[in-house]
């Protein structure tokens, strides 16, 4: 998607060039806490707009998420490239769900 590949440059950016007013380097000013803590609010917004099926507030929040992440990937110098070989060295292998064990509580 283009439009990921040019909000990663944008956030590369911020973090080589800081720029006054902007939230990607308020959050890389606070470090990585605020950024994880970020991730995880932002994901319980992701479940939430789920469970109330609102897709447009599912969308907005799932950006929300993505962009969080994004700024994670930057802190710790994590290409966008790095993730596409990642997800690539999955593609075409089989989940092995019908093998696992169940998981039996009490
Ligand atoms: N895609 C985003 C993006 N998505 C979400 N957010 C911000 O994430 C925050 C999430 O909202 P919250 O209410 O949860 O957080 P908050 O109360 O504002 O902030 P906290 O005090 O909780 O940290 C909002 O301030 C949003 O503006 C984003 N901020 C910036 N971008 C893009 O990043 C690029 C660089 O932006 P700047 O760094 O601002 O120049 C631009 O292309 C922007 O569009």
């Amino acid at each position: 998607m283009e439009a990921l590949e040019r909000l990663m440059t944008e956030i590369n950016q911020r973090k080589i060039t800081p720029k006054t007013g902007s939230y990607t380097n308020y959050l890389f000013d606070k470090g990585q806490d605020k950024i994880l803590k970020k991730i995880g609010e932002e994901a319980t917004e992701v479940v939430i707009a789920a469970k109330n099926n609102d897709k447009p507030e599912i969308l907005l929040e799932v950006a929300d998420l993505m962009y969080h992440v994004m700024v994670l990937l930057a802190e710790k110098d994590i290409t966008l490239a790095e993730l596409e070989a990642e997800l690539q060295s999955r593609e075409g292998k089989l989940s092995k769900t019908t093998d696992r064990k169940e998981i039996k509580t009490l």
